[in-house]
C-alpha cells in the first residue's frame, strides 16, 4: 500500500516528464525509503517531535491537505506502518512543521526550480555557508549516481559536467535563503545530491532542450532492447526448440545429430572450426551430403542440403527444417555470446536443437515464452560418472601414464610439460593449444588416438575442452589457475568440468573417465569444481549488427570509428537479460585502422572482426597492409614467403604459427569482402595447408624450451613464501569436510 501511494506521486511526476523511467524509479526508491524508514528523530512524546520527513513534504506540497487524495492515502499508510504523528496543540488534526528548513526538502522540485528561476538575485551568504555549498556542488558534478540518473532524461555522461556546472552557476546566482540553508543543513553527501537532482532535471529540461533532443535521438538509435523483434520472419514461425540438456559426454550432440541427418534441410552451428569439420566428416560419412562453412573455408558438396558451419557464419535468411546450435551455454560468453544469441533468436528453422549444459536453460525458457516458440526439454546424464583419482601425480610428471591428457593453461607450460615428460619417461607427447591451426590440432589428435605409435600422452590447453572426441583415459590438471589477460585466477568451475569431461568418452578406448591433478594441493579445488552445480546465467551476450552501428553513426557524423564504438557501448540500451559483448579486440583493430583512408564504415566494421591475434605485431602489420591495399582498390597480396622447413626451435615454431594465422586471416577476409580484391585465395589455401603440415612435423620433434611471443609475460601470483595456488571457491568448512573424507588412494565418484 505504501508503494502504491508513493508510486501515485511518481506517476504524477513522470507524467510531466514522459520516459523518465529511471528518475521515477529513483524517486520510487526514495519515497519507499521514506515510507518505510522515516522514523521520528525523537520519541513521540517529546514536544519537539519532528514529523517524518515525507509527511512534511506532503504537507508542504499541499498544506491544506485538501486537494489530493493520495496525500491522505500515504499519510494513513504511514500511520498504519507505525509512524507517529503529532496533533497540534489546539487539538485540530492538522500536522505541524516544527523544524528549521525541513519543509524545503518536501517541496515539489518543479516549484523550487521555478521559484529559483523567477527570483531576483540570490541573497548573500556567510563564508562558511559558501564553503559548504561549493563542496555540495563539487560533489554533485562528480557524482556517478547523478550522472547515471541523468541519462534517464537524456543528459549524456559527456554533457553532464557542463550541465552540472551551469546548474551550479544558476543556483549560486539565484538561490534564496531557505533552499541554501536547507542544503547547508544537509551538508555534502547523498541527501544533498538527492535533493538537488530533481531540481537539476527541471533546470536541464528548460535550459538544454536541443542537447536533450540530440542525445535522445542518438540513444534511440543505440537501442538494443527486445532483440527478438529484430527477426520478424523467425517470429512469424512457430518454432519448436528442443533443449538437449546435460553434462559432458552424455550424448547431447549425438542425439541432436540424428534429427539433423534425417531432415530434408539442416544446419549445424558449431562453437569451433574443428568441431564443424568433425560434423562435416561424420555426416558425409553417413551418406548425408553436407557442406562446410567457416570464416576461413567454404567446402560446397554438390547436391547437399545440409551444412555444418561455425556459429558466427550462420545465415538467418535461409529456411531450414532442422537446426542444431551446439554448446548453447556459450550464449553467456562475454566475447562471443552474441553469435549464439543471434542464432537462437534469428534462425528460421521449424525445429532447433540446442545442446549444452543447464546453465542457460532458464533464460531459454524465458526467451521461448517471449517469442512464443514451443520448448521441449530433454535431460541427460553422463554415460558413466567421472571418477576423481585422489592419489594425484604427487607433483611428479614421471607418474604420467598412457592415455593421460595433461592440461596446462599457457603455451609455455604446455611445452615445458612435454619436454619434462619426454625427458623423464618413455612416453611421447602430442600437443593441442589454441594458436595451432585446426588441421594441426586434428593431426595431433589423430596421432594421440591412434594406438600404433609411441605418442600416448596428450598435453593440451583448454582448447581441448570443447568438442573433440579423444581417447583420453585420465585428465591431469597440471595447474588449476590461468592468466586471464590481467592476473592469474583460478580456472572457472564450468571450464574445469568441461575439460575433465573429455576423459572417458563413450565409444573411446577408455569409457571410464578419470580426472586428477599433478599436485595434491589442487585436488580439493578440482573436486569442488566438479561438484559445483551448474551456473544459472541470467544474461546472455549481444552485439549490434552493422546496420545498427550505421544508424548510430548517422547521429554522430564527425566521430572516428573507434570513438563511435566507444560511444555506442556507453549509450546503448539493453534489456535485463542481455549484456553487450566485450569487444576490446575490435576496438584495438579499429584504432590501428584509423589511419587507413578511404574505408567505408562497413569495411571498417568488417575488418575489425577479422581473426587476428592483437598481441602479435606481425599479424597486426599484415592486417593493416591488407586494409590499406583494399582501401585503394588494389589486389591484396599475401606478401609472405613460405618457411624453408619445419621448426627447429621455439622461435621458428612461433613464426610458423604466426604465418598460418596471417593466411587464415587472408582467407577470412576473402570470404567477407569482394572476392576480386583478394585474388590469391588458392595460393593462401595451399600455403596454409603446407604450414599446418610443417607445424605438425615440428611438433613431433619439438623438444625445446618455449619462448614467449611477446616480451610482456604474465607474472605469476607470487607471495613471499612462493607461488600461490588458486583458493577454494567453496566455503572453508566444505573444504575441511573434504580434507577429512578424501585420502590418498581413495576414489571419489563425482558426476561432471
Ligand atoms: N546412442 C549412442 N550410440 C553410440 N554412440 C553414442 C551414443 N550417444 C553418444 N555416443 C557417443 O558418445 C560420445 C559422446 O557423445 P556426445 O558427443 O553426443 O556427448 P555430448 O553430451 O555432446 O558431450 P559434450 O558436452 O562433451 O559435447 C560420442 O563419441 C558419441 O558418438
Ligand atoms: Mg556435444
Amino acid at each position: 500500500m505504501a508503494g502504491g501511494s508513493a508510486s501515485h506521486i511518481l506517476r504524477k511526476y513522470s507524467s510531466r516528464h514522459c520516459n523518465v523511467i529511471r528518475v521515477s524509479s529513483l524517486l520510487s526508491n526514495r519515497c519507499l525509503h521514506h515510507c518505510t524508514q522515516s522514523k521520528p528523530s525523537k520519541p513521540p512524546n517529546s514536544p519537539n517531535f519532528v514529523i517524518p520527513s515525507l509527511i512534511n513534504r506532503l504537507i508542504c506540497y499541499n498544506p491544506q491537505f485538501k486537494l489530493l487524495n493520495f496525500d491522505k492515502l500515504l499519510f494513513s499508510t504511514l500511520v498504519e506502518n507505525g509512524d507517529s504523528v503529532l496533533h497540534s496543540e489546539n487539538g485540530d488534526s492538522g500536522l505541524k512543521v516544527v523544524a528549521g528548513y525541513e519543509h524545503v526538502g518536501a517541496r515539489d522540485p518543479l516549484d523550487v526550480y521555478r521559484a529559483l528561476r523567477d527570483s531576483p538575485e540570490g541573497k548573500k551568504r556567510t563564508q562558511s555557508d559558501w564553503d559548504v555549498l561549493i563542496e555540495i556542488f563539487r560533489s554533485f558534478s562528480k557524482s556517478g549516481w547523478a550522472s547515471n540518473q541523468a541519462l534517464a532524461v537524456y543528459i549524456g555522461a559527456s554533457f553532464f559536467p557542463t550541465a552540472a556546472h551551469n546548474f551550479r552557476n544558476f543556483f549560486f546566482k539565484k538561490c534564496g535563503d531557505d533552499v541554501s540553508k536547507y542544503l547547508v543543513e544537509l551538508g555534502p553527501g547523498d541527501a544533498a545530491e538527492r535533493f538537488l537532482f530533481p531540481i537539476f532535471v527541471e533546470f536541464c529540461l528548460e535550459e538544454f532542450p536541443n542537447e536533450i533532443k540530440r542525445f535522445r535521438s542518438m540513444i534511440d538509435s543505440a537501442d538494443l532492447t527486445k532483440p527478438h523483434t529484430w527477426f520478424p520472419f523467425a517470429r512469424a514461425m512457430k518454432r519448436k526448440i528442443i533443449y538437449h540438456c546435460g553434462p559432458t559426454n552424455s550424448g547431447k550432440t549425438y542425439n541432436a545429430l540424428q534429427g539433423f541427418m534425417e531432415a530434408k534441410k539442416g544446419i549445424y552451428c558449431s562453437p569451433l572450426r574443428l568441431l564443424a569439420m568433425e560434423v562435416f566428416d561424420k555426416v558425409n560419412a553417413h551418406g548425408v551430403y553436407c557442406s562446410l562453412l567457416t570464416g576461413q573455408e567454404k567446402k560446397h558438396v554438390p547436391f547437399s542440403n545440409h551444412i555444418a558451419c561455425t556459429v558466427e557464419m550462420v545465415s538467418t535468411d535461409e529456411i531450414y527444417d532442422v537446426a542444431i546450435i551446439d554448446e548453447i551455454q556459450m550464449m553467456s560468453d562475454r566475447y562471443r555470446g552474441y553469435a549464439w544469441t543471434r542464432a537462437l533468436l534469428g534462425l528460421k528453422a521449424d525445429e532447433i536443437h540446442l545442446c549444452g549444459d543447464p546453465s542457460v536453460l532458464n533464460i531459454v525458457r524465458k526467451f521461448c515464452s517471449e517469442t512464443g516458440d514451443e520448448l521441449c526439454e530433454n535431460h541427460y546424464e553422463r554415460f558413466k560418472p567421472l571418477v576423481v583419482e585422489a592419489k594425484t601425480l604427487l607433483g611428479d610428471l614421471r607418474n604420467v601414464r598412457s592415455g593421460d591428457c595433461v592440461v596446462a593453461f599457457s603455451r609455455r607450460e604446455i611445452f615445458e610439460v612435454k619436454l619434462a615428460i619426454e625427458k623423464q619417461t618413455n612416453h611421447r607427447c602430442c600437443v593441442i593449444y589454441g594458436a595451432l591451426p585446426p588441421e594441426t590440432r586434428r593431426q595431433q589428435a589423430t596421432l594421440f588416438n591412434d594406438q600404433d605409435n609411441e605418442f600416448d600422452v596428450l598435453v593440451a590447453s583448454d582448447a581441448v575442452g570443447m568438442g573433440l572426441n579423444l581417447n583420453i583415459r585420465r585428465v591431469v590438471f597440471y595447474t588449476l589457475s590461468k592468466y586471464n589477460g590481467d592476473k592469474i585466477v583460478p580456472v572457472p568451475a564450468s571450464q574445469v568440468k568441461q575439460i575433465a569431461g573429455r576423459a572417458g568418452r563413450r565409444g573411446s578406448l577408455y569409457p571410464d573417465g578419470l580426472a586428477t591433478t599433478l599436485h595434491f594441493e589442487d585436488l580439493d579445488y578440482l573436486i569442488e569444481c566438479l561438484k559445483e552445480p551448474f551456473d544459472d546465467f541470467t544474461k546472455v551476450g549481444l552485439f549490434p549488427f552493422f546496420e545498427q552501428v550505421e544508424l548510430f553513426a548517422g547521429k554522430l557524423p564527425n566521430v572516428t570509428f573507434p570513438k563511435l564504438l566507444e560511444k555506442f557501448s556507453e549509450n546503448c540500451r539493453l534489456d535485463g537479460s542481455y549484456f553487450l559483448c566485450q569487444h576490446e579486440h575490435v576496438k584495438k583493430v579499429a584504432n590501428m585502422l584509423e589511419k587507413v583512408q578511404g574505408l567505408s564504415l562497413e569495411d571498417r566494421f568488417n575488418f575489425c572482426f577479422a581473426p587476428v591475434n592483437i598481441r602479435d605485431p606481425k599479424a597486426m602489420h599484415h592486417l593493416l597492409r591488407f586494409a590499406s591495399s583494399y582501401s585503394q582498390n588494389l589486389p591484396v597480396s599475401i606478401a609472405m614467403g613460405m618457411p624453408k622447413g619445419s621448426a627447429n626451435n621455439d622461435t621458428e615454431l612461433l613464426a610458423l604459427e604466426s604465418k598460418h594465422q596471417v593466411l587464415s586471416m587472408y582467407l577470412w577476409l576473402s570470404h567477407h569482402f569482394k572476392e576480386e580484391t583478394f585474388p590469391y585465395v588458392k595460393k593462401a589455401e595451399a600455403m596454409a595447408t603446407d604450414i599446418a603440415d610443417l607445424l605438425g612435423k615440428s611438433l613431433i620433434k619439438a623438444c625445446w624450451k618455449p619462448e614467449s611471443r611477446t616480451q610482456a609475460k604474465p607474472k605469476p601470483l607470487v607471495k613471499k613464501d612462493g607461488y600461490e595456488r588458486p583458493r577454494s571457491i567453496i566455503k572453508l568448512h566444505e573444504t575441511k569436510r573434504l580434507e577429512k573424507s578424501v585420502l590418498p588412494g581413495h576414489l571419489e565418484k563425482v558426476a561432471a
